[in-house]
């Protein structure tokens, strides 16, 4: 019997994806060619005024069951998921796929024919950006927990290097206990690390493909001009409701011209709506800008 909690997404509704989806054989060539990053996803859902979450600091469900069962489907397709240390520590975050038929969600008959060989195989690898390291994790993080059911992998760390140098002993040993690891990425700044570098590193630590889930300041970086080109395909939930100022917000750093004249600070191409309950996913590609390597 599958899990209880295992999620269903209809093949009729993954056609639309497709198009908007790392292809399948990583090895074949993506629609950009571009060596040095991975194929890179960028994936939230947000209400009609445009938030993430009701307030900072907390968790709020936008998604409805069909959309949450999408973005499940999104994560079986993606080598790496990645989110800041703002959503590690509000969320506590489970970061696995739960679509039937992935390692840990078989059904009776899948489990029996499961070889070792395709252990965990459909799940992701979760990423945590935490430059200075303060995520306070644990045995009893659900990530952790999801580990020792077999559902789930341990996450990558990224870290500053100069972080790196003073993590506590028995922080590294957990993590590595489980399979994960610290990651060390050269920052541009003080803690601020370069999505270029960043991406470039996990794939040469063998993630082709990473979806980027949130929060609301990773985001808001990656749709600043410099980070845009390195973003393959966009995908969106939209709830029907407004959760009012003060919360999360997704409105990246305003743009201007050389005239100085205020000017979008992005926009999709090749767009597809699709309504999933009472939900709607938007999907498309960065248009305009691309200054990939
Ligand atoms: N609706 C959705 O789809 C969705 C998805 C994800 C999250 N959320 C919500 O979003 C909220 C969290 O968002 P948030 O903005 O507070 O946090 P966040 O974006 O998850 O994490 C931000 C933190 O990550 C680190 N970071 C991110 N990019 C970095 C870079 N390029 N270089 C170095 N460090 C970097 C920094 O850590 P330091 O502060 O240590 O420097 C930064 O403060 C939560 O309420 C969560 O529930 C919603
Ligand atoms: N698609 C989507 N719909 C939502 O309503 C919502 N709140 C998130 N939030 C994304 C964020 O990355 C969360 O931390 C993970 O969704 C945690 O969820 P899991 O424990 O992994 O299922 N994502």
């Amino acid at each position: 019997m599958a899990p209880r909690d295992a999620l269903e997404f209809p093949a009729s509704d993954r056609v639309f994806l497709e198009p908007h989806l790392p292809p399948l054989d990583s090895s074949a060539t993506p629609a950009t060619p571009s060596t040095t990053t991975p194929f890179t996803t960028l994936t939230f859902a947000t209400s009609l005024d445009s938030a993430l979450a009701l307030s900072p600091g907390t968790r709020t469900v936008l998604s409805g069951a069909q959309s949450k069962a999408m973005t499940h489907y999104l994560r079986s397709r993606h080598d790496g998921i990645l989110i800041g240390v703002g959503t590690a520590v509000a969320d506590d975050p489970g970061l696995n796929c739960r679509i039937l038929g992935v390692s840990g969600y078989e059904s009776e008959l899948e489990s029996e024919s499961q070889s070792l060989s395709q252990e965990l195989h459909g799940q992701p690898r979760p990423v945590v950006i935490d430059p200075n390291a303060r995520w306070g994790f644990s045995e009893e993080s659900k990530l952790f927990q999801l580990c020792r059911e077999g559902k789930g992998r341990a996450p990558w760390i990224v870290v500053t290097q100069a972080t790196a140098q003073s993590i506590p002993f028995d922080k590294t040993r957990l993590l590595e206990r489980y399979g994960g690891r610290f990651i060390t990425v050269s920052s541009s700044s003080s803690d601020s690390l370069d999505w270029r570098a960043i991406l470039e590193t996990l794939k040469m630590n063998g993630l082709s493909s990473v979806m980027i889930e949130g929060g609301g300041q990773v985001i808001n970086s990656l749709l600043e001009p410099p980070n845009l080109g390195l973003i393959d395909s966009v995908i969106v939930t939209i709830a029907p409701t407004w959760l009012g100022r003060g919360g999360v917000v997704v409105s990246p750093a305003r743009r201007v011209d050389e005239g100085g004249n205020a000017i979008p600070a992005a926009r999709l191409r090749d767009v597809v709506w699709y309504p999933l309950g009472e939900d709607v996913v938007l999907c498309g590609r960065i248009g305009g800008v691309h200054c990939r390597g």
